[in-house]
């Protein structure tokens, strides 16, 4: 499998090019060159798979000749061994239509770990066949940099810098990066939101010479894998309701929109997926751009539900390349007129395409407080603020036909408790391994939002011993 740059600049490259690349040298992001279609038949042969089974062979075309079917499968076993369900993604219902897919039994509570776990063993594998290493480089909203921590700590082949909004995560998102005691990590709190932890990390790649000097490479969903990766939960949880011979529909909340490419990768893969239901808080760019084609970045605004205090959502590139027919100059220039006026003049055609699969819902904190609270009273479900914005998204959606709602549960409640407690009065406790997270020395350097100071200070870390 080749995979191109929704910008047309880069050079393709294979599976292992890509991980290792993390975002393409042109700014775009990487798409592979087909989508690996299934038949009915075919899906129906994945029904019953063990889950890393499944995802070894869901991934596998993606993958292509970069790691064989049977590397592929113990990687998986691996990453997903820690989980702590033996179903990893259970299915639980919550009413007739609706079901929950709770993808927060990896070791840091959050669906970044389906995807993160698997690419520390990708990145191990591929590294020591190549016999390099990398500074993978990664912003986060909360959940991401502790996944990717979690993925890559410890590994002589891996430096990794993560960058974190300052005083915008849960305390518990953040002690999940600060206090893990590793010499390959570092933890920098930026004075700025997390689009501009993003941001920064767009511009780390895009100086040449930084990036080449430091062999960067990406954690984010700006990096295939990640996507590649998240597929096949979305294709275990159509598979226990029915498909292919039944629709169904996926309700997600999301901020950077690669939880819900994943979904609508599954669907271009011929997964029945009828609707695709987004979860937004008030940082709603993208419900206001399905509601009105209205893609207009605005400050970012802290809220309930931080990983998702997103305003530039980067898999978005992703979608547009698909809806304006795969063009890399239309999207080039949509890109560069969001980048410089803050607004996306997406064309009316592409935007009616979104329209007609996706739908969106934005709550706002008060809305997300009382969804918690009524999910909790009429179904018993603890859900987090993430999920619970995912819920009622699918609660509210109003579909033509029967097919079942299945919500994302992106998240443990413990990770958010004093907004699960406030919702409740039930403040969720923190499972046994993470018990002293409260009380654990914390590790982080603060940093201006400025782009060369990161830049310095991530080749210090680099340079601090010779790992690399
Ligand atoms: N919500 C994320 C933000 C980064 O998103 P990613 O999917 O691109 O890694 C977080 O919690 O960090």
């Amino acid at each position: 499998m080749r995979y191109f740059s929704t910008r047309g600049q880069a050079e393709p490259r294979d599976f292992g090019g890509v991980l290792l690349a993390g975002l393409a040298e042109d700014g775009g992001l990487f798409m592979p060159e087909s989508w690996p279609e299934r038949s009915a038949a075919e899906w129906r042969a994945l029904r019953d798979l063990p889950y890393a089974e499944l995802a070894a062979q869901v991934m596998h075309p993606f993958v292509g000749e970069t790691i064989s079917l049977d590397v592929l499968r113990g990687l998986c076993e691996r990453a997903y061994a820690g989980f702590n369900h033996p179903a990893r993604v259970p299915m639980v219902q919550l009413d007739s239509g609706l079901w929950v897919q709770e993808l927060f039994h990896g070791p840091t509570l959050a669906f970044k770990d389906m995807a993160l776990q698997l690419l520390g063993q990708l990145f191990e594998h591929v590294l020591t066949e190549r016999n390099e290493t990398v500074t993978i480089v990664g912003a986060t909203s909360g959940d991401t940099g502790s996944a990717a921590i979690e993925a890559c700590r410890d590994r002589s082949r891996i430096k990794i810098a993560i960058l974190h909004p300052e005083g915008r995560t849960s305390e518990v998102q953040r002690r999940q990066m600060t206090t893990v005691d590793a010499s390959n990590v570092f933890n920098i709190a930026v004075d700025g939101t997390f689009d501009d932890c993003q941001d920064m990390v767009k511009g780390l790649f895009a100086d040449t010479a930084f990036r080449g000097d430091m062999k960067l490479t990406a954690v984010n969903s700006i990096n295939w894998a990640r996507i590649a990766a998240q597929i096949p939960y979305y294709v275990a949880a159509a598979l226990a309701m029915g498909a292919p011979d039944r629709e169904v529909a996926f309700a997600v909340p999301t901020g950077n929109f690669g939880n819900v490419l994943a979904a609508w990768a599954a669907r271009r893969m011929g997964l029945p997926v009828s609707k695709l239901i987004i979860g937004s808080n008030r940082n709603d760019i993208l419900t206001r751009f399905l509601a009105a084609n209205d893609m207009t970045a605005k400050g970012v605004a802290p809220s309930l539900s931080p990983s998702m205090d997103i305003q530039v959502s980067s898999n978005f590139e992703r979608l547009l390349f698909e809806l304006v027919d795969r063009d890399p100059t239309v999207t080039a220039q949509l890109m560069q007129d969001f980048r410089k006026t803050g607004h996306m003049p997406v064309p009316d055609a592409a935007w009616k395409k979104a329209t007609a699969l996706f739908q969106g819902l934005a709550l706002s904190d008060a809305e997300t407080s009382a969804a918690i609270r009524q999910i909790h009273d009429t179904t018993g479900y603890l859900a987090d603020p993430h999920s619970a914005i995912g819920i009622a998204a699918g609660q509210a959606a109003k579909l033509p036909a029967p097919a079942p709602v299945i919500a994302m549960a992106t998240a443990h409640p413990a990770k958010f408790p004093d907004a699960v407690e406030a919702a409740t009065g039930i403040r969720p406790s923190l499972p046994p391994h993470l018990a002293h997270l409260m009380t654990g020395e914390e590790r982080l350097t603060r940093a201006p939002n400025d782009l060369a100071s990161v830049e310095s200070l991530i080749r210090a870390f680099v340079g601090r011993n010779d790992q690399l």
